[in-house]
């Protein structure tokens, strides 16, 4: 059975459902599989023949032994998945000789948060059934997330959800998608703030052992191994319909928290024939500097036309980080120190050559990005979303040898972020029929500053926790 310890060295022999629920590890780490489970050349033949639902029960099955059969995922997934706008749930489209877009957009929320979100409301209601026992899920979004979360738990018995975002920096239909949702079981807190206040404030929540204890509190953000696990799945099913085992693919990954990226990372360490994960950012690039210069080093948060990846500190790099420290968790939490101290850390050379033979990292600015809506749209006939022009911009940059074909993430639906769309395009994009009304309806959020005690007392009076 795969257990689970964390990058941080305090826990080890964790199982599936112990993660699950606990979403961060109590040393502040992050949950990693002890032993990665591999699939073989014959087993990825195999798995070309599978429906997305059977394929993601056939590489979810390793990492939820002793919680969830290979059944039971299958149940959860074809569920999810059959709720999904498109037949093929995560299409890839060809854009040029070498070029693929993958749309992992048709989901409740139009954003790829959708395939792990859907499947973790089905997971912990199993689970939390089981044990007859309530959460608390407290997030950080810098618009995606929340949207994805605040959907998939909406109106549960069993969860609360308290999201936080940052005030004015993400998209109105993003902040819609969550505020408009009206259910007793969900806070929408706008934050002054960025979103690494945001996500600074959920890991002191998690610090803070009284009141997490009291909340029971979890997670959904990408902290969370269950939301990586999930999304491994469509590299798997994405390099399968181009050739794998037999050709090897490259990925471009609009990146953020670096959770999308650290998945086809998982991906790879099952034995999926990556050849290369290009990291995109926007202008907020510390992982673009890091995978130049070896330092992760953090700037100012500035907005940009692509909110999602406004991001500086990216959570998950800890994880990516073990593995550059060959294991030693001593050695990240040192690293960790230090950037906790001083807002950096540098990684020996060693570790920076090789991990550079495999991923590569990039930027674009904001004229970049525009530029790349307009052109694929006038090449492709696609219209793409700012985070998808982002990754196709940095594809650009870094094309692998021939005949290995880039797959490059199309994170969210153009209809998010119609202003910047329409302004780089001309075409204003337009929201699936369901969101017909959602610029009319009713929001709900409170208002908090950056401070620890504000934004805890704030959870526990609208929940009722004494
Ligand atoms: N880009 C995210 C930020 C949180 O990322 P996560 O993958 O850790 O949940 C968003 O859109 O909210």
């Amino acid at each position: 059975m795969t257990g689970y310890k964390s990058t941080r060295g305090g826990i080890d022999g964790r199982d599936f459902e112990s993660v699950l629920l606990a979403g961060l590890a109590e040393d502040g780490g992050l949950f990693v599989p002890a032993a990665w489970p591999r699939f073989s050349a014959a087993d990825l033949r195999r798995m070309r023949a599978m429906t997305y639902p059977e394929l993601a029960a056939e590489v979810l099955a390793p990492f939820t032994e002793g919680c969830f059969t290979r059944a039971d995922l299958l149940e959860m997934a074809s569920a999810v998945y059959g709720r999904f706008d498109h037949p093929a749930v995560a299409p890839l489209k060809q854009l040029d000789t070498d070029l693929w877009l993958l749309e992992l957009f048709h989901g409740p929320t139009l954003a790829f948060k959708d395939f792990a979100m859907q499947l973790l409301a089905e997971m912990f209601d199993r689970v939390l059934t089981r044990r007859g026992e309530t959460i608390t899920i407290v997030g950080a979004t810098s618009g995606d997330t929340g949207a994805a979360a605040v959907q998939a738990f909406a109106g549960k018995s069993q969860v609360r959800v308290a999201m936080l975002h940052p005030e004015g920096r993400i998209s109105p239909v993003q902040r819609r998608q969550m505020t408009t949702i009206l259910a007793d079981n969900v806070l929408n807190i706008a934050l002054a703030g960025t979103f690494d206040d945001c996500q600074d404030l959920v890991k002191a929540m998690f610090a803070d052992q009284p009141f997490r204890t009291r909340i029971n509190m979890s997670a959904v953000n990408s902290i969370n191994w269950a939301r990586i696990a999930a999304q491994s799945v469509y590299y798997f099913w994405a390099a399968l319909r181009l050739g794998a085992p037999d050709r090897p693919s490259a990925f471009c990954v609009p990146t953020g928290n670096f959770g999308n990226v650290y998945a086809g990372w998982a991906a790879r360490q099952m034995g999926l024939p990556i050849e290369q994960l290009t990291v995109a950012t926007n202008a907020n690039d510390i992982l673009a500097r890091f995978f130049e210069g070896g330092v992760y080093a953090k700037d100012g948060v500035v907005p940009t036309m692509s909110p999602s990846m406004d991001i500086q500190v990216a959570s998950n790099f800890e994880r990516l980080l073990l593995d550059l420290e060959g294991n030693d968790a001593g050695g990240v939490r040192r690293r960790m120190a230090s950037f906790a101290q001083s807002g950096e850390f540098e990684v020996d050379h060693g570790s920076l050559e090789r991990v550079s033979t495999f991923m590569k990292g990039g930027s674009a600015s904001e004229r970049a990005t525009a530029a790349m809506i307009a052109n694929t749209h006038e090449r492709t006939g696609e219209l793409v979303d700012p985070h998808t022009a982002v990754a196709l911009h940095v594809a650009e940059l870094h094309m692998p040898p021939k005949g290995v074909p880039m797959i490059s993430l199309s994170t969210a639906h153009p209809a998010k972020f119609p202003d910047a769309v329409a302004t780089a395009s001309g075409i204003h994009p337009a929201l699936p029929p369901r969101y017909a009304h959602l610029m009319d309806l009713p929001e709900s959020t409170v208002t908090a500053g950056n401070d620890l005690r504000e934004v805890e007392t704030l959870i526990t009076e609208r929940f009722s926790i004494s």
